[in-house]
């Protein structure tokens, strides 16, 4: 099948996520609380490739670009054996199996130009999973990716990604914008890059808001009201991979089975605390007992994950300012290794001294500052027949072009441009 079919371009949006508590344990199936970051997305461009026979990947940000044509997947060795229908298959992924033996084998001739264990190799892998097992025979595409959230920071980019190539990927199919369906295919996604995700991030890049979220648990709890909790978020720039950290705690928990059992099970009693505060908490600053055992907590988890060996001086330096100041509890967020730290800040702080913490952070430290509203919309996309020329002509512009997160907002921040992004069917 060619894309003749397909109306282009698709343009698909999804966002980056903050977990406020419970990172790591939330893998081995204790409960986290996370919101969806409303301004840092990632942005997805589906148009038509210049060759009619290739696949086209443009990942820009982490400055990758290769094709794949049609010799290059015939190569594919085909399983005359395979009987299932390949639309009850997408419909019904196995978010339960791990990845696919058969599909990884296929998978591995095409990455041959790429070096292994790169975030090329790891952004083509998934990019190939998604594609073969979503819609291999669709030909003539170019995919363009466009961040405005930190890749590899703890936000959730890996998560986003794979949201946006699922959502392209089913609508190139033809089937409807479905969350329950971009979702667990998503989880499919970071299984690609994680090896062992808690499907949290997923979850909220897919359905946006905020949840407290149990691996085992089938219905999350999505947070109708978060509060609005006043916090620094500050990226060390420190780069990292989220699967080796969690690989770290996988081996640390190995050898000290006990021991970790209980740390992770420490973990879990703050996430249960912080839902029975958020549940009582007053964003105008009615009840400062709340606020204060909040910020108690940040500490605890943060300690906690200090104690499994995610954090890192980059971000022990951030915990140290805030400290000094007074202004605050800071903890990592995601993975950790690097990548964020979320200061919650002590009610009241006087402006002049929290001046002095972000002054400290960008010029001392060099590091960088988010300002970003948690909560917000998750996946979407944009209907063909609502994009006029004139707002085609700006798209490929921001997709094509190098340019400013500024521009980038401008043109497609949902919440700032005109475009009529849906999240519906
Ligand atoms: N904008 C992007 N373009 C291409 N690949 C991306 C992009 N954003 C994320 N990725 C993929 O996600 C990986 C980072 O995932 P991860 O280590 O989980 O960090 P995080 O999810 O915290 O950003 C990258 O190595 C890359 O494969
Ligand atoms: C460490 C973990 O809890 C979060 C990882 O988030 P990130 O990839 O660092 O944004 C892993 C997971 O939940 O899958
Ligand atoms: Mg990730």
């Amino acid at each position: 099948m060619t894309n003749a079919t397909l109306t282009l371009p698709i343009l698909v949006s999804a966002p980056g996520k903050l977990i406020l508590f419970g990172e790591h344990s939330v893998v081995y199936d204790k409960p986290a609380i996370a919101a969806s970051l409303a301004s840092l997305r990632t942005y997805l461009l589906v148009t038509e490739a210049n060759d009619p026979n290739s696949i086209e990947l443009n990942f820009p940000d982490i400055n990758f670009h290769h094709k794949w044509t049609t010799t290059d997947f015939e190569k594919i060795p085909h399983d005359s054996s395979a009987t299932v229908d390949q639309m009850e298959q997408i419909l019904n992924p196995d978010t339960v199996s791990p990845l696919s033996k058969t599909l990884i084998k296929n998978i591995t001739p095409l990455l041959s130009a790429l070096h292994r264990d790169t975030i090329h190799y790891n952004a083509a892998f998934s990019f190939l999973y998604l594609y073969l097992s979503l819609c291999p025979h669709q030909r003539g595409l170019n995919f363009t990716i466009k961040s405005t959230s930190p890749i590899g920071a703890g936000l959730g980019s890996s998560a986003s990604i794979s949201v946006i190539l699922v959502t392209s990927m089913l609508l190139c199919q033809g089937v409807p914008f479905n969350k329950e369906l971009i979702n667990s295919w998503s989880f499919i996604g970071e299984k690609c890059l994680h090896g062992d995700p808690s499907g949290i991030d997923n979850l909220v890049s897919t359905y946006g808001g905020a949840v407290y979220f149990k691996r085992s648990d089938p219905t999350p709890i999505i947070l109708q009201q978060f509060p609005s909790i006043p916090m620094v978020l500050t990226y060390t720039k420190i780069p990292r991979s989220t699967s080796t950290l969690v690989g770290g705690v996988r081996e640390l928990h190995d050898k000290e089975t006990k021991l970790c059992d209980l740390l992770l099970d420490s973990m879990g009693c703050v996430t249960e605390r912080a839902m029975d505060i958020l549940n009582h908490y007053d964003s105008s600053g009615a009840n400062d007992n709340c606020h204060d055992s909040l910020l108690e907590l940040v500490r605890i988890n943060h300690g906690l994950l200090v104690s499994l060996g995610v954090s890192h001086p980059g971000l022990e330096q951030v915990r140290i300012v805030s400290d000094e100041l007074r202004i605050g509890e800071t903890k990592l967020t995601g993975a950790g290794g690097g990548g964020c730290a979320m200061t919650i800040l002590k009610k009241d702080i006087d402006q002049d001294i929290l001046k002095a913490f972000t002054d400290t952070i960008r010029d001392k430290l060099q590091y960088e500052i988010f300002q970003t509203n948690l909560g917000g919309r998750g996946c979407c996309y944009v209907p063909r027949d609502t994009i006029s020329d004139g707002d085609l002509i700006r798209i490929l512009k921001v997709f094509q072009d190098p340019v400013t997160v500024q521009e980038i907002d401008a043109v497609l921040l949902p919440e700032k441009s005109h475009l009529q992004w849906s999240d519906s069917e």
